[in-house]
């Protein structure tokens, strides 16, 4: 099925390709034309459903389409793999379509399979509340970003939708939801998808309440076809037989036909899935992930794969990303293109603040000059040595490095003059060898009133001083 659909994909692609090409200020773009396939020059859509469809590209370049993703907020935060199938909403919003972003506050509740080979923990509705109200606000300041920093056209984009199913299935009656919808439902291709096969075959097995999910999800595509005149839906390719499923249930009740883009998976250096399940996610939330370690996470980003992410992950049009990868190819260690691609992900999740934060973090560990750290505040300086200890010690006049460094715990005491002889103490990043230094302020003690220890190659202590 994925063979074929690649296949099916490329060939609408290419028949269209001549006609999407845009003159922007004398250089050629892509991706701000109404039809979306062409996206996949970029590697943002990989599969469509139904695979062979002539249609779609006519309906795309016909009038203005309603098109929806989904999220279940399982997770307080979003990860990049879902912010994968956010910047593909966000591309078909510069395309001039009508974009939902839906909040599965219901489906979360019962479970998805897909891609799981165990039963998901069923989540208090009052946790799934605060995660859906998390998730809506990253929604919206994503966008937000988004329009502000990468939209710089006099033409206004269209709203996305946030929405959540709570707000139609709190009314279902469940009787009559069964007695209406359940009939469309045919158990052969319910037990076909491959989320449910993998499970049935699994020793684990599965719950009904999983086995029925799709019904859910087939039922918004339906509910938001109705409502909206929705007829594409995007996900991540385990998503597919979800997207069937709400196909297959249009066809029936409606007689329409409708469409399902699947995104790629983003993986990890080891192949695997990033996600919630997998436990390896790189978050949105600044709590979870900070936006030092986002923007770090990007900058190692491999040399193979850096130059699929900027056309995954920005709106940076192809020839300018051609232009940087040919710098950085001559010049790999500069790790320009890697700069590029974490600067405009830091921009549409955090903003300029965010950005702005993670420079400062990244320029403060990196380089030599105590005035890097001293940019920093307190808070900024125990998260960028997390990993490190923090302690308070009252400053008193005639300290000296010894001391310090024994009192904060650093150093023992027998030992600590032989190690820092020895030049292994640094103090705000500069090699000590006296022990007996006093400290002083603006050189040991920095004007944001902290004083950094690291002992040998990577013990820090951060020393506030009160
Ligand atoms: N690593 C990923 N790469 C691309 N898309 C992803 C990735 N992870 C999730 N998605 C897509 O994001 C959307 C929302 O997914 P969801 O909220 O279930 O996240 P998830 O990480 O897959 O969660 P879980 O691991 O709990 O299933 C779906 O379309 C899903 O396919
Ligand atoms: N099932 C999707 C989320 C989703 C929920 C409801 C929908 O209508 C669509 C998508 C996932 O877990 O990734």
């Amino acid at each position: 099925m994925s063979l074929r659909a690649s296949f099916s994909i490329q060939r609408l692609f290419t028949r269209y390709l001549q006609s999407q090409l845009v003159v922007q200020n004398g250089r050629q773009t892509y991706c701000t034309n109404s039809n979306i396939l062409t996206l996949h020059h970029r590697g943002v859509f990989n599969d469509v459903f139904p695979p062979q469809s002539d249609e779609l590209p006519k309906l795309l370049t016909s009038s203005p389409q309603s098109i929806y993703c989904g999220v279940d907020p399982t997770a307080e935060s979003l990860h990049i793999g879902n912010l994968l199938a956010l910047i593909a909403l966000i591309h078909c919003q510069r395309a001039g379509h009508q974009c939902i972003a839906l909040i599965g506050g219901a489906t979360a509740l019962i479970g998805d399979p897909s891609g799981k080979s165990t039963e998901r923990e069923s989540l208090h509705p009052d946790l799934v509340e605060r995660n859906a109200a998390s998730i809506h606000q990253s929604l919206q300041r994503i966008f937000t970003n988004h329009e502000r920093l990468f939209w710089k056209r006099d033409k206004t984009l269209p709203d996305i939708r946030i929405m959540n199913n709570q707000d139609w299935y709190k009314s279902e009656n469940l009787v009559q939801f069964l007695g209406t919808y359940g009939r469309f439902f045919r158990m052969g291709s319910m037990l076909s998808r491959q989320s449910v096969q993998t499970r049935l075959n699994s020793p684990e097995g599965m719950s009904f309440s999983e086995f029925a999910y799709q019904i859910f999800q087939a039922y918004d595509f339906l509910h938001l076809h109705e409502q909206y005149g929705c007829n594409i839906q995007i996900g991540g390719t385990d998503q597919l037989g979800n997207i069937m499923s709400g196909h297959d249930l249009i066809r029936r009740t409606a007689g329409n036909e409708v469409y399902g883009l699947t995104i790629p998976l983003v993986t990890s250096a080891t192949g695997d899935k990033l996600g919630k399940t997998a436990g390896n996610a790189v978050w949105i939330n600044r709590d979870k992930t900070s936006e030092f370690d986002l923007y770090q996470y990007f900058i190692r980003m491999h040399d193979n794969d850096v130059e699929k992410s900027l056309k995954l992950f920005t709106f940076l049009p192809l020839q300018d990303i051609d232009a940087v990868v040919r710098k950085h190819k001559a010049k790999p260690e500069k790790r320009k293109a890697q700069r590029l691609l974490a600067e405009q992900v830091l921009l549409l999740v955090h903003g300029e603040e965010g950005l702005e934060k993670a420079r400062r973090l990244t320029e403060a560990l990196y380089s030599s000059d105590p005035g890097a750290l001293e940019r920093l505040s307190v808070e900024e300086v125990s998260q960028l040595f997390g990993g490190g200890s923090f302690v308070e010690i009252m400053l008193e006049p005639g300290l000296t490095v010894y001391q310090v460094a024994v009192a904060a715990g650093a150093l023992p005491k027998d030992r600590g003059v032989g190690i820092i002889e020895d030049g292994g103490v640094y103090v705000n990043k500069q090699r000590v060898t006296n022990p007996h230094e006093v400290l002083q302020k603006g050189l040991h003690i920095l004007s944001n009133n902290v004083t950094l220890l690291r002992i040998g190659k990577k013990n820090y202590t951060l020393i506030k001083w009160v």
